[in-house]
């Protein structure tokens, strides 16, 4: 069965690597994409590895519109951008493969509703690559024994959204297995504001950006004598596209939201 697909951000660093896959693989086709600025376009004149005259929208409404076949969106944007194409999918009864992270908690529980109620399936994954998604695995099931535990998650200095939608993910994964926890000694203070990180239950997260980086994590647990770190690196885009093609396949035989790649590898 041939899948249909649009992609949202083409252009971008991890769209036009989708772009690429989607082209190579049999079973996939690609329909239309969504670009805020080649409206009316096709993408053979903005890509030069595409040899197909693919039509570009600026809006996801015409864009769906116009291509009532569409079975599933790949949505590689920004995440304001990537939440309303996300919805309108939705509307339109088209499956959303989520990768733009830096959604809120209240937009996760709106897609989540809304695609119960559309009956249709959609995945969000903060990270495709299958050793990020082990990271987090490990990483949960180390909580059981070292409640104390730190993220650095180190990124490119042109990511929009701090902290990275992995590092989010894989405090929410270790959460399920660690008692809420203040960590550090009681009494702290921090000189400068943020020194000590972000903080979800008690688990600090750290943001590095800077060039040169493209996407990093390290778990470092801590407990009297011993620290245990659990690292992923991806060297580039390419490492997420099995992911996707995976997710691909999958959202076209599940109804409602998938959040993270774990819950299916
Ligand atoms: N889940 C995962 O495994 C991964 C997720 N990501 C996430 O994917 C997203 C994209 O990352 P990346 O490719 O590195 O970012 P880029 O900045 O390289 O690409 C984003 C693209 O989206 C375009 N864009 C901006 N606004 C719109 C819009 N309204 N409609 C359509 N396109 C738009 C941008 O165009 P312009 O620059 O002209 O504004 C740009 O071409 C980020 O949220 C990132 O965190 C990244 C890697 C892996
Ligand atoms: O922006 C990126 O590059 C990445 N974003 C995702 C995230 O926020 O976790 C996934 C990966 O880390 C790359």
């Amino acid at each position: 069965m041939t899948i249909n697909i649009v992609i949202a951000g083409p252009r971008g660093k991890m769209g036009s690597e989708a772009v690429k896959m989607v082209m190579n693989e049999p079973d996939f086709r690609l329909v239309a994409c969504i670009d805020h600025k080649n409206n009316g376009k096709t993408l053979d004149t903005i890509l030069p590895e595409v040899d197909r005259a693919i039509p570009i929208y600026e809006d996801a409404q015409a864009c769906f519109q116009n291509h009532k076949n569409t079975d599933v969106l790949i949505e590689l944007s920004v995440p304001a951008a990537g939440y309303k194409h996300t919805k309108t999918a939705l509307e339109h009864k088209v499956r959303p493969v989520v990768g733009t992270t830096g959604f809120t908690e209240t937009q996760l529980k709106e897609v989540d509703a809304f695609a119960q109620q559309q009956n249709v399936g959609c995945m969000i994954i903060p990270n495709f690559a299958v050793g990020a998604v082990l990271m987090m695995k490990f990483a949960k099931m180390a909580a059981t024994y070292f409640p104390d535990v730190d993220i650095i998650e180190k990124h490119h200095d042109q990511k929009l959204d701090a902290p990275s939608g992995t590092a989010i993910k894989t405090a929410e994964l270790i959460r399920e297995n660690r008692q809420s926890k203040k960590q550090g000694h009681p009494e702290e203070k921090e000189t400068i504001p943020g020194a000590r990180g972000a903080d979800l239950d008690g688990i600090k997260l750290h943001s590095v950006r800077l060039p040169g980086l493209v996407a990093h994590q390290e778990v470092i647990f801590g407990s009297p004598g011993q620290t245990l770190t659990i690292k992923h690196d991806s060297m580039n885009r390419a490492s997420f596209m099995d992911g996707i093609k995976l997710c691909v396949n999958r959202v076209m035989e599940i109804k409602g939201l998938i959040y993270g790649l774990e819950t299916i590898l």
